[in-house]
């Protein structure tokens, strides 16, 4: 459920008439709505109450715009980053250390020292080697630093390959097989609390089928690791549930999530942590753009609209589909592609698709843009970076700027000898 609907006719985004979001900011502009980032943090949080001790950490990955990290913030969710620039948006945005987990299968020694600087909550240690050095760093500040071991349970997810996580040729955790005697070996280092395991098979995972199926798995590794006399409190499920892009697509809901979780881990008796990313702002986001042209060609016409793949990346990095939709629709339908002004084939986001008829000036939306969009935006064309407004009710503000070409510009230096 989302908070973006029609109003005589009109597109909202919660009370706030679409058009007057463009005529104000400009176009393209991704558009939140603090209602459905609310809405799916709370559907969440109530699916996985009846479990004994649990963390929610939201993949700011997934959206890091301060403005929405300060909802979730809110809303009492912790942060899952993957560097030291995340590490520091979810401080910035009000979230305590200790309710932030640092996962990524490359954190610098910085990086890590940044952490432990920080007092964060915990570590996701993804080889033995990094758990080594944290606990050298760690131990030589007079600290012990909360970790769990990343384990790569070889499951397929189901989802597009490049997002997949959990197969043994992806680079991402231990092999499961190796695990026990990797946690055997760190734990004996001083420095270090390895207190659990943590897992994260992929993304936009539409079944539950393949999350139980390496929950499974884990579990028999923390009966493995308690037989062999590891304290384990801790177990790190990541996040990956999909959500629907298509209409009339189908997903797990959060309440069929909550009930295999409770099912699948019943007896572990640890503190089950979560790292959901997409489920939480996915639906919670639209990316609105203003129709260039309508370009005749040999086949389909081009709908040229002034978004492009630099400020939504996934239709031209996966083939992902995001539903196209006039703001003012006239009911008409026609067949079309629609592509963006950048200077390459796979700046396309649609081909052959049925959408609404529009024309050179008509504003639209892409929908389902509130996770994975801006957060991949770049000035490829040296296109001005896109900005982003969160809609409350009938408030709204802008919450990151549209940086121009200029202001990039203004980070560069040519020095003498390349002039
Ligand atoms: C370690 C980790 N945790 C959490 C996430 C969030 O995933 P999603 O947005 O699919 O919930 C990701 C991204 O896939 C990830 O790599
Ligand atoms: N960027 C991907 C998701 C990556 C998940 C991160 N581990 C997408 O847009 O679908």
């Amino acid at each position: 459920m989302d908070h973006f609907n029609r109003k005589n006719g009109v597109l909202h985004a919660e009370d706030v008439a679409i058009p007057q979001i463009a005529a104000d900011v400009g176009t393209p502009v991704y558009v939140y709505s603090t209602a459905t980032l609310e809405r799916h943090a709370q559907v969440l949080k109530a699916a996985l109450a009846d479990l004994p001790r649990v963390h929610i950490a939201f993949a700011i990955k997934a959206n890091p715009n301060l403005a929405v990290l300060g909802v979730l913030a809110r809303n009492g969710y912790g942060a899952d980053v993957v560097s030291g620039g995340e590490l520091k948006r979810a401080l910035a945005a009000g979230m305590k250390p200790e309710d932030i987990v640092f996962s990524g299968v490359g954190k610098t020694r910085r990086e890590l020292q940044l952490g432990l600087d920080e007092g964060i909550g915990q570590f996701n240690i993804e080889l033995e080697e990094e758990g080594a050095v944290l606990a050298e760093l760690a131990h030589a500040q007079g600290k012990i630093a909360p970790a769990v071991l990343r384990v790569n349970p070889d499951v397929d997810a189901g989802t597009h390959a490049k997002i997949s996580t959990g197969k043994a040729e992806n680079k991402f955790g231990v092999a499961i097989d190796s695990a026990l005697g990797i946690f055997d070996r760190l734990s004996k280092l001083p420095g270090l609390n390895l207190r659990g395991v943590a897992i994260h098979i992929g993304s936009q995972l539409k079944t539950l089928d393949p999350l139980e199926a390496a929950y499974k798995r884990i579990g028999e590794l923390v009966a493995e690791l308690r037989a062999a006399g590891h304290d384990i409190t801790h177990v790190d499920l990541g996040g990956g549930l999909g959500v629907p892009y298509r209409p009339g697509e189908t997903v797990s809901s959060a309440e069929e999530f909550g009930a295999m979780v409770k099912r699948v881990t019943q007896g572990w008796d640890v503190t089950l942590m979560f790292e959901p990313g997409r489920f939480i702002c996915g639906n919670a986001g639209v990316l609105v753009t203003e129709v260039i042209w309508v370009k005749p060609a040999s086949g389909n016409p081009y709908v040229i609209v002034d978004a492009a793949m630099n400020d939504l990346a996934r239709p031209a990095l996966y083939d992902a589909y995001h539903e196209f939709e006039a703001v003012e629709p006239t009911g008409e339908k026609f067949v079309a592609n629609i592509a963006g002004p950048v200077c390459e084939t796979g700046d396309t986001f649609a081909m052959g698709r049925e959408i609404d008829v529009v024309r050179s000036g008509d504003l639209a939306i892409f929908r389902t843009a509130g996770a994975y969009g801006a957060t991949m935006a770049s000035t490829y064309n040296s296109r001005p970076l896109v900005p982003e407004v969160l809609v409350s009710g009938d408030k709204y503000a802008v919450v990151a700027d549209r940086i121009q070409a200029e202001t990039i510009m203004g980070a560069e230096r040519v020095p003498e000898w390349a002039r």
